[in-house]
């Protein structure tokens, strides 16, 4: 059956189009992400649901989503979305973080020209029949000082138009290095200094707990006199009401606002102010962006949902269309090895690390790590997949370690898992042969050589002569058919393991039967469905 997506916002038809011609079905109804309800009553059916900012993502529509795979946002900020549900759910959430980078920041730039010169309100007054020429005194925009709150993709788009408009541009963004903004041609300050020194001042930031109100009561008291604010970026950056009263005060000479703390916003502080500048979150409507952003979810959506491979996900690391046939064989065995050891443990497992040797080490090993995880944890956690997986150690309290080292024996890659429990450590290794075919090599400090089976058995015993004869006997008696048998020990008379394919499962009173035999340590029957 192929993938199905659903559209539930207003996105160019070019995204529809692109999931058409990946074979995968689309609806596009885009109106249904504004209706909650009927929303949640359609969901279970899509393994994909491609959004802009209308549809609301929350936990309760994701409980709903049995099928979902992928939540993309065509645009950057996923606000709208609960990334930690989707995250618990094994959800990727995407978006597309360049696409309307310059759209955006040229909606900056128009609103800065709007407030100094006052362009909406001359125009209404002039279309008006008014013809106000006193009225209306701009400032040129030349020689002031920008201040750039946060220099990401956009803002630095717009540090590079305020440069070309012959501005000064400083920047307050911690993770801005001193190269790139000598690049760029901005000066790095603090955020103190942008404050008192910008003439203009335009937020670029994502909403987070340390942006929420970054220009509070406190911080607009600390702007210079008859500076202008410009938002376009995310409503909850500025606290309205503050910026209202320093506008009355005539301390901030004007704000142009394309978003709000609450959207829609049919009414909020700033409205009705003569210096206040507003439009309806316009900052990514072009018919450009619209469409870069809807071919690239789409790419991306249908790149996951076909070939495994990961783009701008905000919840896993990326895998490209090269990378991910490359990794699949090492993901699926690192899950394997991980379903071992989840199935061999007799009690909680407190600590995993996942040691990565050889050529494998060059490889996306986070997302072999959660594949690991999710195999650790599905014996008890049925749903669990590597995108949840993370971040269900960690509550678990579950402690992952990832090593990374050169090959240090015979083979070109090997992973390894050291799954501590309070009774004891698990150790097993494996590699991916030329076949592509995932097989344990070591168990413990005892090779062997298996490859993984949809149903097998693993013991451990005391190395016997006749041993083997009366497992088999057991299995017989059982009319258990085996299908591959892997030995191995330490030594002769030592400690032995096996790892036996077997058609079919086995009885539990055959597995019992086995248990008791002379020389058994441990049996336990193993998935690796
Ligand atoms: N109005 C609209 O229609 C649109 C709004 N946006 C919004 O614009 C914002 C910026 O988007 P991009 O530039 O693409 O994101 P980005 O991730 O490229 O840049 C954000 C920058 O903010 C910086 N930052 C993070 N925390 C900070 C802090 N506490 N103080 C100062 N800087 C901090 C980061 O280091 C980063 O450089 C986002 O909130 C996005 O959702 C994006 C597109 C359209
Ligand atoms: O899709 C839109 O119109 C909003 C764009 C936006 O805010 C974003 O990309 O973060």
């Amino acid at each position: 059956m192929p993938p199905r997506v659903l559209i539930s916002d207003s996105l160019s038809p070019a995204a529809a189009q692109i999931f058409r011609l990946r074979g995968i079905e689309v609806d596009c109804e885009p109106t249904l992400g504004k209706d909650s309800d009927k929303l949640a009553a359609a969901i279970g059916d899509y393994d994909g649901l491609a959004i802009r900012s209308a549809t609301k993502v929350t936990a309760d529509l994701l409980q709903r989503a049995s099928r979902l795979k992928v939540v993309g946002r065509a645009g950057v900020g996923v606000d709208n979305v609960d990334v930690p549900a989707a995250t618990a759910r094994g959800v990727i959430v995407m978006n597309t973080p360049f696409g309307n980078s310059v759209t955006a920041a040229e909606h900056a730039i128009a609103l800065m020209f709007a407030l100094a010169r006052e362009i909406p309100a001359a125009d209404a007054s002039t279309q008006a029949g008014k013809w106000e020429k006193n009225r209306f005194m701009g400032v040129e925009i030349t020689g002031k000082t920008l201040g750039v709150v946060g220099c990401g993709n956009i803002g630095s788009n717009v540090a590079e138009r305020g440069i070309g408009l012959k501005m000064r541009v400083i920047a307050f963004d911690p993770y801005l290095t001193e190269e790139r903004a000598r690049t760029l041609g901005v000066e790095k300050v603090e955020l103190d200094d942008l404050l008192a020194r910008a003439d203009f001042i335009t937020l670029h930031t994502p909403l987070t707990a340390h942006t929420k109100n970054i220009l509070s009561a406190e911080n607009i008291a600390k702007t210079k006199k008859g500076a202008r604010i410009v938002n376009c970026a995310r409503g909850g950056l500025v606290d309205e009401e503050a910026l209202r009263k320093a506008l009355d005060d005539g301390h901030i000479a004007g704000a142009a606002f394309d978003v709000f703390a609450k959207e829609p916003a049919t009414e909020n502080p700033l409205f009705g102010h003569p210096h206040v500048v507003c439009t309806p979150h316009l900052g990514a409507s072009t018919s450009e962006a619209q469409e870069k952003v809807a071919l690239q979810i789409a790419e991306q959506m249908s790149d996951y949902l076909t070939r495994g491979a990961i783009a701008n996900a905000v919840n896993f690391p990326s895998i490209t269309a090269e990378e991910a046939p490359r990794l699949k064989p090492f993901i699926e065995l690192a899950e394997k090895l991980g379903l071992f050891a989840g199935q061999v443990a007799r009690a909680g497992v407190e600590k995993l690390s996942v040691v990565y040797e050889g050529a494998v080490t060059l490889e996306k090993t986070r997302a072999m790590t959660a594949a690991a995880i999710s195999g650790l944890l599905r014996p008890i956690l049925e749903d669990i997949n590597a995108v949840a997986a993370p971040v269900v150690a960690k509550e678990r309290g579950v402690a992952v370690e990832e090593i990374t080292r050169e090959a240090q024996g015979d083979y070109e890659s090997l992973i390894t898992l050291n799954a501590l429990t309070a009774q004891g450590e698990i150790r097993v290794s494996g590699t991916v042969f030329h076949d592509g075919k995932p097989r344990i090599i070591r168990i413990g400090d005892i090779g062997v050589d298996a490859e993984f089976s949809p149903s097998m058995i693993y013991l451990t015993n005391e190395d016997r002569p006749g041993f083997i004869g009366r497992f088999a006997g057991a299995l017989g008696d059982a009319e258990v058919n085996i299908a591959t048998f892997a030995l191995g020990r330490d030594r002769p008379g030592g400690q032995a393991v096996a790892l036996v394919a077997i058609d079919g499962d086995l009885p539990a009173r055959a597995l019992s039967k086995i248990e008791r035999l002379p020389g058994v340590k441990q049996a336990v029957t193993l998935k690796f469905s």
